[in-house]
């Protein structure tokens, strides 16, 4: 079970939640929408999260966009805010779940509910399985929520539904509604980790000979909060007076990590304001780092990033380049991203272009090292999205594929004789991981060096049938990450 924290003095007394009187607050739909006035239901945390739910589901919003933006407009903060993340997250994440029980409790398909109704019942539902809520202030909450919002009619009709679900816990519903573990044991798996099948199918193929023992800790990490990481900007600040400033602690297998260890935004710190650090996942740091390093012979001086948008691993090769005496050329196909790597690069020895990397008019064979952070499926970081995992399609996967191929060809061709090429993606699906790297090495003869050597301090890091690294939030605690080095022939 996941999101289950309730705030301190939070919702556990029964009472259901109060508002102080003295706070400035603003209800109703977004701005901008037309309907009906009702009065506010004096819940701004469940307020803001239904909105948040209505957002992802009429606009195709992002969750974790819209929250953070309709809690600065309303001045939610504190525990609303932390009860509204939760509730909006969790429910995001766990919607397949949720849907199936709801389906189970309701007499019509979900997609003849009104849309409001449905995305109160499936705050309810959220409240009632997934988080230590009391079962009759969730259901009372959901209930004058829904009056609230749509109306007196339809809340003796949730009040049913959510009774209902209210009769068995997850693991019950879990038993009752998931495929049998012994005759679809994937299967069950997605269901009782709110995940969709195809996605822990891939998992499991990427997981290879471990995927039956460790299928359900990794499902199960990836439906949690991730951490936050620190990334301490090399020659300006060590991992060690990072973690000091900012109370954290040193991350386990970057030099340059810092795991925070409280809440808060890593926006307000002081080191992050004054530029020594980023906010930057311990995974992505590796593959910054592995692509720094990856040993080479002869000239170090010429480094490419290929698709360096928004520029999280260009300002850690940037950094790792001004103490080398190197220099970096970062590219990005989209304008807003090659500004934000401009941005974050500002004060390091990056030029950055705007183009398709594919075409863009910058030497071939030149350079010694370069990066391919090529664009994937992103199934490595769902837990940073919390509605992907539903809105993600399998059809997508060919075609990313092939750019990714191509771009992997297009690095390797750019790279001198000798120099190396990285190869990262973050997902850890085998098409997009081991397949791209053998068949593009197979094709230009590049040789495949072994990149779990570079990161001889991260345990279990090689990846199951091929080549390359493959992290793992359940077994390090990162995104699932994936990379590979290549050595282009001399
Ligand atoms: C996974 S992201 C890179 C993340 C980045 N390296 C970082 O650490 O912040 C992939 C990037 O590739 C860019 N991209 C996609 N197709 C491209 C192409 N054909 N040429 C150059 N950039 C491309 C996307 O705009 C996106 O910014």
């Amino acid at each position: 079970m996941t999101d289950s924290s309730v705030p301190p003095g939070g919702h556990r007394s029964g009472r259901g939640p109060r508002r102080k009187p003295d706070r400035p607050h603003r209800s109703g739909p977004p701005r901008g929408r037309s309907g009906p006035q009702r009065p506010p239901s004096g819940d701004p945390a469940r307020e803001a999260a239904l909105d948040t739910l209505r957002a992802v589901r009429e606009d195709d919003a992002y969750a974790n966009l819209t929250l953070p933006k309709l809690l600065r407009e309303r001045r939610v903060s504190g525990r609303d805010a932390a009860l509204a993340t939760d509730l909006a997250y969790g429910a995001s994440r766990a919607r397949g779940l949720l849907d199936a029980v709801l389906g189970a409790c309701v007499d019509r398909p979900l997609d003849r509910l009104d849309g409001v109704v449905l995305d109160a019942l499936r705050l309810g539902a959220q409240q009632l399985l997934r988080t230590r809520i009391p079962a009759h202030a969730a259901v009372g909450a959901t209930v004058e929520l829904v009056r609230s919002r749509a109306g007196s009619k339809p809340t003796g009709f949730v009040n049913a539904v959510l009774r209902k679900v209210s009769e068995h816990d997850e693991a019950g519903w879990v038993a009752r509604l998931a495929p049998d573990g012994d005759d679809d044991p994937v299967g069950h798996l997605a269901f009782a980790h709110a995940h969709p099948r195809w996605i822990a199918e891939v998992f499991a193929r990427a997981l290879g000979s471990r995927g039956e023992e460790e299928l359900g800790a990794a499902l199960a990490a990836d439906d949690s909060r991730p951490a936050v990481h620190l990334a301490a900007r090399p020659g300006e600040i060590s991992a060690e007076e990072l973690a000091a400033v900012t109370g954290g602690d040193e991350a386990p297998y970057s030099p340059y990590g810092v795991l925070l260890t409280e809440g808060g935004d890593p926006g307000d710190l002081e080191p992050v304001r004054e530029g020594l650090a980023v906010v930057q996942d311990e995974g992505s740091q590796l593959v910054a780092v592995a692509a720094a390093s990856a040993p080479l012979e002869g000239r170090d001086e010429h480094w490419l990033d290929l698709c360096a948008g928004p520029g999280g691993k260009a300002v850690m090769l940037g950094a790792l380049a001004a103490i080398e005496g190197a220099t970096v050329d970062a590219v990005d196909r989209a304008p807003h991203r090659a500004a934000l790597v401009e941005k974050a690069c500002s004060g390091l020895p990056v030029r950055v272009h705007t183009g398709d990397a594919r075409t863009i008019a910058l030497p071939e064979a030149a350079y010694d090292r370069v990066l391919v952070d090529a664009p994937c499926t992103g199934l490595g970081a769902l837990r940073r999205r919390p509605e992907a995992r539903w809105r993600r399609q399998p059809e997508g996967v060919d075609e990313l594929t092939t750019l990714q191929r191509e771009l992997l060809t297009n690095g390797i061709e750019r790279t001198r004789p000798g120099g190396v090429v990285t190869y990262a993606t973050c997902s850890p699906h085998p098409a997009e991981t081991v397949e791209v790297v053998r068949a593009v090495a197979e094709a230009t003869g590049a040789e495949i060096l072994d990149t779990a050597a570079l990161m001889p301090q991260v345990p279990g890091a090689a990846a199951e049938g091929g080549p390359g690294v493959q992290l793992w939030p359940h077994r390090h605690g990162t995104d699932a990450m994936y990379c590979a080095t290549l050595r282009v022939p001399g």
